[in-house]
């Protein structure tokens, strides 16, 4: 972690034009997974701002206390290190950006490299938090649980079941590592484009369990090639859920315009930002 900490206003001196195509630059790995940094980049940005509780205003991404110990360590964000990692070299180049801007910017970078649509970012988050400010395990969602855990953790943070499948359908991007979460897969055939198939590969295969001794999940019956978490599972079965999964199955317009306003929400959890921060929105490079 720099020791330059950015002060309350010292976003003021970024140009964020130029944050954002570092960070596309940095995307692109051969070497690193399915070949993007995109998807973790993602997961990074979500885990930043998913701690968030409206009641007792604590958590989100003001602050990114995620890099500190022992919120770093939490068993949800394993893996995380890598992504904090390839951005460190950002916040030593702009020394005057928030980790918590930072974080949440690499996420909306990597939705609209990988094909996604423009996310609406504001600059503003601060770093004045330390290690005592971190949230507490278990404010994240535990994939080995169904619709009840899932909305009980959703609806803490102030989304209705519309912004919650939105949200879900992040998971067509990316992987899960046994040795991560534990789960592992999927392998299918385009994990670093940002589309709806999560919602299309969740109706129209037929999901099996996994038959190994990692941790329950299931496989796609045909090919093997795709998994889905037993939470994924709880999308295709609760009925309240299954109405905007089916939508967004058929209408990639659709999931796309609820995808980004629930991503900016999400990353803009319990943030007070200036008056006069501006909302960018980023023209995507690719
Ligand atoms: C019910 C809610 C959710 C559960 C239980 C869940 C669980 C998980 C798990 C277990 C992994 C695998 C982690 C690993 O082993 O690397 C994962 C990956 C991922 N999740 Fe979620 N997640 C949820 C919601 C979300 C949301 C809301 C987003 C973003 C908007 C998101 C984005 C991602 C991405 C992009 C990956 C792939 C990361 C990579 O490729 O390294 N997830 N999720
Ligand atoms: N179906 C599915 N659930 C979780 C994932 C990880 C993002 C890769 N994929």
């Amino acid at each position: 972690n720099s020791a330059t900490a950015s002060s309350a206003d010292s976003w003021r001196k970024v140009n964020f034009y130029n944050v954002y195509k570092d960070i596309a630059d940095l995307l692109e790995d051969e070497n690193y997974d399915d070949g993007s940094y995109g998807p973790v980049f993602v997961r990074l940005a979500w885990h930043s701002s998913g701690t968030f509780d409206t009641k007792t205003k604590t958590g989100g991404s003001d602050g990114a206390t995620i890099r500190f110990a022992p919120e770093s360590g939490h068993g949800a964000n394993a893996g995380l290190d890598a992504a904090r990692a390839r951005l460190e070299p950002l916040k030593k180049k702009y020394p005057n950006i928030s980790y918590g801007d930072l974080y949440t910017l690499a996420g909306v970078v990597a939705v609209q490299e990988l094909g996604g649509p423009t996310v609406r970012w504001r600059p503003g988050r601060s770093d004045y938090k330390t290690a005592a400010d971190c949230t507490p395990d278990g404010r994240l969602p535990d994939a080995a649980q169904g619709a009840g855990h899932v909305r009980d953790v959703f609806y803490r943070m102030g989304f209705n079941d519309q912004e919650i499948v939105a949200l879900i359908g992040a998971h067509a991007l990316g992987r899960c590592h046994s040795t991560r979460s534990g789960y592992e897969g999927p392998w299918n055939a385009s994990p670093t484009v940002f589309t709806n198939f999560f919602f299309t590969e969740l109706l129209d295969n037929t999901w099996v369990p996994k038959k190994w001794n990692g941790p329950f999940q299931y496989v796609d019956k045909n090919s093997g090639a795709f998994m889905m978490l037993p939470a994924d599972m709880a999308f295709k079965t609760d009925p309240q859920f299954r109405k905007y999964v089916d939508k967004y199955a058929t209408d990639q317009d659709a999931f796309f315009a609820d995808f980004t306003k629930a991503f900016t929400k999400l990353l803009e959890l319990g943030v007070k930002f200036p008056e006069d921060a501006p909302v960018y929105e980023f023209k995507t490079l690719e």
